[in-house]
């Protein structure tokens, strides 16, 4: 490591660990020489200092911040309603008014709370300021003065859900660079991105943890992690949905203390918070309190005590005010007392609580490009960068996967082992020509279930995060959905040839190129069309109900199939399900391959009765035609496509559908 004062900003008489100072203003560019960073600090009013880094490393531990580059944000909201629509598919829906004509100011600089009781709707507006919910939204959200333009302000805000929504196979490291190569230009070099991904796990207290996985940390780790995932493209406006949830009070304390340094830094920092404690309570700047849809109470949180006098409901005496103000919007006084509240904050248009009403009062219209800038992509990188980095993550997920890598091949082994071990030698044995058939039957059912399993268990879990990233603008769903589907091909592939060379050799099936490649071929698109079902199913329905619905759909695809009734015996009106069966093509597929191509008569042991020792009678009897190999491979290949554009469809108005 070689650290070293750059010259054009030394301090005479400083040493250079005294140089960066934790509460400065940090920019990063590359140096004259163009082989080291330099990495200034310095207030408005001060000089700039900066440190020269080597290598990507920073000097001696010391820790400094990021301040935003461009102007802070003050966000004024008017007239806010929101109207959620109640009601399943089948079901009549009805309507429900959440939000109550609310209005606010949150401005920059500053931490600020939204409180109020379970089901007051403090997540509904944090939902609809920061722009995640768009359906059922009414009044107008102004930017500096200026209407919102949505697309241009989801370029400078960041949404931080409840529950942490990690990669918990990645360590916080490798969770970083994914963020960093994603969500930073790709002109910003991977020196660069060290240096601010190293800044940023030093101010959250996370270095230590660098190479620990995200489901190895704490609940306050990982609170913090998302945190630190999201700073990375340094956004102004951070939104974080009870940051403080299922945290211990030194953790909660850590948390909020960490975001108040992030609002100091310029940033606006709103969050929703159930009931905090006194302490806690003292570390926001600003509340926000919300009682059925109403504002009860907008300003400084040190004013909050005078407002309850003003408004003639003292706060009690060693009482913690965040308290008692929850009290009072839980009608824990009466409901008129909730009604008198609101008309004095005036449903939220009230400044009188602000700390500095006369400067809010100034907040002008303040026009800057970057609020405006509506156009271009949401994201950060190019489509092909974004593929890239999701490949990188996937290939990490899926090496250390053990659902479903690990347990998937032994899954394939050993069910292969014990159906080879069952059906031992039924290939060439005239007298087991029915055993065989079940035995392609049960390779068909052992296809289709276990991926389509697999991928309902598992999608619902990758959904969450999806649902995030893709709101936070760190890819397009396009980009997501092609990695999904080029990430998980080889290792199907994989799984299916183990699967096929196992059984089709211990059940002694005909040991010739073309029929094994047949058989293959079959298999692997089987494979292939069960798991893009699964995501259609996954991608729509809950685990629960996909469980169910899953293996419940498969089953008149196994009617269908001519398995259990033949297809000559399927009544007419009922045979256009074969059509639609893609079990039916699967079969006629691996039926072909192991007793079509003019296969030679069985032998037949003796003493036994070979009632199908000719191939071509037992054809005929289960009426699968032999020679119909390149339909069915046409068959299953497009029900692939369908289902994989179908289940990209479901993804994409699933994803609507709860904005
Ligand atoms: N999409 C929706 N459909 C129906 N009702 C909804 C919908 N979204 C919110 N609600 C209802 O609106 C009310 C406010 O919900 P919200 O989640 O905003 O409350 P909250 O203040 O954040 O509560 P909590 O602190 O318990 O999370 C609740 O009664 C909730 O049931």
């Amino acid at each position: 490591m070689e650290t070293l004062l750059h010259e054009a900003c030394k301090v005479p008489g400083e040493d250079s660990s005294s140089v960066l100072d934790k509460s400065s203003v940090v920019k990063v560019s590359e140096s004259t020489t163009g082989d080291a960073l330099v990495i200034c600090n310095g207030s408005r009013e001060e000089t700039e200092r900066c440190l020269e880094v080597k290598d990507g490393a920073i000097s001696n531990g010391t820790v400094f911040n990021m301040q935003p580059s461009d102007a802070p944000i003050d966000i004024r909201f008017e007239d806010i309603s929101f109207t959620a629509t109640e009601g399943g598919i089948l079901q009549r829906k009805s309507k429900k008014l959440i939000l109550h004509d609310v209005n606010g100011r949150f401005p920059s600089g500053q931490l600020i709370a939204i409180m109020g009781p379970s089901g007051a709707g403090k997540s509904t507006l944090l939902n609809v300021l920061s722009g995640y919910s768009i359906q059922g939204v009414g009044g107008k959200v102004y930017i500096n003065g200026n209407p919102r333009k949505l697309k241009a302000f989801r370029k400078l805000s960041c949404y931080i859900t409840q529950d942490d929504r990690l990669q918990p196979l990645l360590t916080v490291n490798e969770n970083m660079h994914i963020a960093a190569d994603l969500k930073l230009s790709s002109s910003v070099s991977q020196k660069q991105k060290q240096v601010i991904i190293d800044e940023i796990l030093n101010t959250l207290s996370l270095s230590h943890t660098k190479a620990t996985r995200a489901s190895g940390l704490s609940g306050g780790q990982k609170k913090r992690l998302s945190i630190a995932l999201e700073l990375v493209n340094n956004p102004l406006v951070m939104f974080l949905d009870e940051p403080t949830t299922g945290l211990d009070s030194s953790s909660c304390k850590q948390c909020l203390e960490l975001l108040k340094v992030l609002a100091r830094q310029g940033r606006t920092i709103v969050c929703t918070i159930h009931q905090p404690s006194a302490k806690l309570f003292e570390i926001f700047d600003q509340v926000y309190v919300l009682a059925k849809g109403r504002c009860l109470y907008q300003g400084g949180t040190e004013r909050m005590v005078s407002f309850f006098r003003d408004v003639g409901f003292p706060c009690p005496e060693f009482h913690n005010p965040a308290d008692y103000v929850i009290e009072l919007a839980s009608e824990e006084y009466g409901p008129e007392k909730i009604d008198t509240m609101v008309t004095k904050s005036e449903n939220g248009k009230s400044l009188t609580y602000f700390q500095y009403p006369e400067k809010l009062l100034k907040t002008g219209s303040t026009g800057s490009a970057i609020f405006e800038d509506d156009s271009g992509e949401l994201q950060a990188t190019s489509k092909l960068n974004q593929l890239r980095v999701l490949m990188r993550r996937g290939y990490i997920k899926l090496k250390r996967d053990q659902t479903m890598t690990y347990m998937r091949i032994g899954v394939n082994i050993i069910t292969a082992l014990m159906l080879g071990t069952l059906y031992l030698n039924a290939g060439t044995d005239g007298s087991k020509v029915l055993d065989n058939y079940n035995l392609l039957f049960s390779i068909l059912m052992h296809h289709t279930f276990t991926p389509m399993m697999l991928t309902i268990l598992t999608f619902p879990t990758e959904l969450s995060i999806l649902i995030k990233e893709h709101f936070n603008r760190w890819y397009s769903l396009k980009m997501y959905y092609v990695s999904v589907t080029l990430i998980d091909l080889p290792l199907s592939i994989f799984c299916c040839f183990i699967f096929t060379t196992i059984v089709y050799y211990m059940t002694a099936q005909p040991l010739e190129i073309v029929r094994f490649s047949m058989f293959f071929v079959s298999s692997a698109l089987v494979v292939f069309v069960a798991e893009s079902f699964g995501l259609v199913v996954g991608a729509y329905f809950s685990v629960v109900n996909g469980t169910f619905l899953g293996p419940i759909l498969t089953v008149p695809m196994m009617m269908f199939a001519g398995f259990g009734v033949s297809l000559k015996d399927l009544p007419t009106y009922l045979y256009w399900g074969s059509y639609v069966s893609y079990l039916r093509f699967g079969l006629e597929g691996v039926v072909g391959a192991i007793f079509g191509l003019n296969r030679q008569t069985l032998d037949c042991p003796e003493e036994q009765y070979c009632h199908y020792k000719y191939p071509k009678k037992f054809l005929e009897d289960i009426a699968v035609k032999p020679d119909q190999f390149g339909n069915d491979v046409i068959a299953l290949v497009l029900f692939w496509f369908i289902l994989r554009i179908g289940a990209f469809v479901v993804l994409k108005y699933k994803l609507h559908s709860l904005r």
